[in-house]
């Protein structure tokens, strides 16, 4: 797959005209002959545009490193129903319990709560990051390209840059989006895509079963990414690829070393075949889930320590040492730095806990 920043639609056309069979469709083609056609709609004062599907199951697009915050911020999922094989009802199981992010086999309460409430704030209109690094030729397009295009291809070229898919989920009822990165894993192109690292929910390290030096390198892989990032704030798959070329007793042999790295990584462990397909859905479904749990909870708690709008507009601040009532605390804080004394909610008759 080719990338290149001039294939972005450019900032002095927004809102002219578009080249390509329709008024408001880009025509992107990759070097594989395939295009990449997207809606891209206007949105004032949100950069890009919106890319919509359509009629397939998936959006794509391909852009430079000066456009990466801008894609980031402006991309939301729009289109026709999520199709039902993106329909996640229950949590979908690890691939192995000996390297894996969570046992449990349900939604944690609060969150299904919160979806049966239709209560999760702005997780359905965001788009998850995931990034997918790696060595070159161990099969990082090739594992996007089965879960998103349900295709692959035989014969090797070379990413350059990054190129990106997204995919709609409805989980426990609410639509949810994984924007998912492929990145260049030759050397020479590690600068522009390590531009679009940052802000990754999810790292997806991954590494070729059949060639044992890949999955050594996953360490640094996972250290430059996780670099760019704030600590704690990405979940970590370890992926192991070409899942179809060995044979039982030595896959058990490179998944025992992976197990264990994968562990030492506090990552989840996968192996997987794009040839074949294995393991290629309940991967990408079990990612959803986790990432989905994770940006609920995050929501939930980021609306529980935010203000809180109590009685008639009186706001209360929450403070690590104590809560504070909102007309005093804006008094107070006209007047001095001195946050003045805590007053317990409970003690404060506007307060409803
Ligand atoms: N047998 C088999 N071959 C695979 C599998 N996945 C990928 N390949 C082949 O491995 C080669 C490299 O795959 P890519 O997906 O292009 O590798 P990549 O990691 O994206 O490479 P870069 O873009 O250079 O970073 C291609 O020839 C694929 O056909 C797999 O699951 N099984």
């Amino acid at each position: 797959m080719v990338i290149a920043g001039s294939d972005c639609p450019p900032d002095s056309l927004r809102g002219q005209p578009r080249p390509g069979p329709a008024p408001d469709v880009w025509d992107w083609s990759d070097s594989r002959g395939s295009r990449v056609a997207c809606v891209a709609v206007e949105i004032p004062g949100r950069g890009c545009g919106q890319l919509r599907r359509r009629g397939t199951r998936s959006v794509r697009g391909r852009c430079g490193p000066q456009d990466s915050g801008r894609m980031r911020s402006s991309l939301t999922p729009v289109g026709p129903p999520v199709s039902r094989d993106r329909v996640i009802t229950s949590f979908p199981k690890w691939y192995t319990p000996d390297a894996c992010l969570q046992l449990k086999e349900h939604f944690d309460r609060q969150v299904s709560t919160a979806c049966q409430r239709r209560d999760t704030g702005t997780v359905g209109l965001q788009l998850s990051k995931v990034v997918v690094v790696g060595d070159l030729y161990v099969g990082k397009t090739s594992l996007i390209h089965r879960f998103c295009k349900n295709m692959f291809d035989r014969d090797y070229k070379a990413t350059i840059g990054v190129d990106f898919e997204i995919e709609r989920f409805e989980v426990a009822g609410v639509p949810y989006s994984l924007q998912i990165w492929d990145t260049a894993g030759q050397e020479k192109f590690k600068c522009i895509a390590s531009a679009y690292y940052r802000g990754a929910q999810v790292i997806v390290s991954a590494f070729d079963l059949t060639d044992i030096q890949t999955l050594e390198h996953t360490r640094q892989w996972l250290k430059d990414a996780l670099r760019e990032n704030e600590a704690g704030s990405c979940l970590i798959f370890l992926v192991g690829t070409k899942k179809d070329l060995l044979s039982g007793a030595a896959c058990e042999q490179a998944e025992a070393e992976a197990v264990q790295l994968a562990r030492e990584m506090q990552a989840e462990y996968w192996s997987v075949s794009a040839k074949t397909g294995e393991n290629v859905k309940a991967f990408f479904s079990r990612v959803a889930a986790l990432a989905f749990e994770r940006s609920v909870l995050q929501d939930l708690d980021r609306r529980n320590s935010a203000r809180l709008q109590v009685g008639d507009g009186d706001l209360i601040r929450a403070y690590r040492r104590g809560w504070w009532v909102g007309q005093q605390a804006r008094d107070q804080e006209s007047t001095s730095t001195n946050p003045g004394p805590c007053i317990s909610l409970t003690q404060h008759p506007n307060v409803l806990l």
